[in-house]
């Protein structure tokens, strides 16, 4: 039996919802994570700093707080006002902002059509240091779904970067080797990636090879197998730019299981022991730290947790749970597709 600790991991990228789905998803990252980056794509959408609050007032209801902190964020509209973003970024309430490209994924109707009405908004975060948050896909019909990564990179967020020299910014949930190569060639120390658990398992193959899989169906969509290869390379590197941001996105399986079903993988009660297993694969479990627990802090100013996790290999595999029940029906856990031998030493 192996055993590796490591310090608390965060997560830097996950959707909690609200209300019902909250109460029921929340404990599975408050099990295994100390920090996360709670996503603002509710609806209506978290767009004003009280509005914030009243959110990481409800998620600290919805867990025991002691051990599980989360961080919140403001989506941006074209509306946002950049003095109400500065402030509630100096009264501790919010960490950064989220940019969704209007109707680039679930929940984005109120995201950004026009990027010069933000304008105003980004070089107050720039002289704040507030992050930006970027899901980066373009929302152009013209462009192919499997491409809308790279083409937002070269049309919207180079553009972006270049007319705010200084802004923080974070590529949401990468998934193509440009996006690995657009952060590899910065030079500005003020970009970096995260990577969510599922697109290091991954490529379109599962979704859609032999039978259309919507458990797997998820923004920005997996592409094939090269890029899988490329995240897995970028994680498991060392480099500190990139870290772990589950998207651990919760949907009921009515609207997953549909005609027109929703996209987001259910990860959270399952990532850090499929992460061991990519990471033992690829001979790196000794950077498996830095991926899950070092660099998001270093990335965001913050101290790495105190706290310390134990994960534990068995010969034999366990079974996770398949389905997270709630209130408006059950949730598929995202299955990795192969067998899960390392375990958190945290209650199951
Ligand atoms: N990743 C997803 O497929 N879905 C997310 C939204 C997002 O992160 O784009 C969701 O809120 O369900
Ligand atoms: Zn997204
Ligand atoms: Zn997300």
């Amino acid at each position: 039996m192996d055993t590796i600790t490591l310090r608390r991991p965060d997560d830097w990228h996950l959707h909690l919802r609200d209300g019902a789905m909250l109460a029921a998803v929340a404990p599975d990252s408050a099990r295994d994570f100390g920090r996360a980056i709670i996503m603002p794509n509710l609806v209506p959408p978290v767009v004003t700093g009280a509005q914030a609050a009243a959110y990481r007032d409800r998620i600290r209801a919805a867990v025991p707080a002691a051990d599980f902190a989360p961080l919140m964020t403001l989506y941006l509209t074209e509306a946002t006002d950049p003095a109400d973003v500065v402030a509630a970024h100096a009264a501790g309430i919010i960490t950064a902002v989220k940019l969704y490209p209007a109707g680039a994924t679930t929940n984005s109707a109120s995201g950004v059509r026009d990027f010069d009405r933000v304008r105003g908004v980004l070089e107050a975060m720039a002289e704040a240091a507030i992050p930006l948050l970027v899901h980066g896909e373009v929302t152009d019909p013209d462009i192919d779904i499997f491409d809308r990564e790279a083409v937002f990179i070269d049309r919207v967020l180079d553009p972006i970067r270049r007319a705010t020299p200084g802004l923080r910014v974070v590529m949401e949930h990468i998934t193509t080797s440009e996006a690995v190569g657009y952060v590899r060639a910065d030079t500005s120390g003020a970009l970096g990636a995260t990577v969510t658990v599922h697109h290091l398992v991954i490529n379109r193959n599962h979704i859609l090879a032999g039978g259309i899989r919507p458990h797997y169906y998820c923004l920005p969509v997996a592409k094939r197998e090269t890029h899988r290869v490329a995240l897995v390379d970028a994680a498991t590197s060392g480099d500190a730019r990139f870290f772990l941001g589950t998207d651990s996105a919760p949907h009921v399986d009515a609207a997953k299981e549909t005609g027109c079903g929703c996209a987001g993988c259910y990860t959270a009660p399952v990532a850090l022991p499929i992460l061991a297993q990519v990471f033992e694969d690829a001979g790196a479990l000794d950077r498996l730290e830095g991926f899950t627990s070092l660099h998001g802090p270093a990335f965001y100013g913050l101290a790495p947790n105190e706290a310390r996790i134990t994960l534990t290999r068995a010969a034999e595999p366990w079974s996770p749970h398949r389905k997270r029940s709630t209130a408006g029906g059950p949730v598929t856990v995202f299955d990795p597709g192969f067998p899960l031998h390392w375990r958190t030493n945290a209650p199951a």
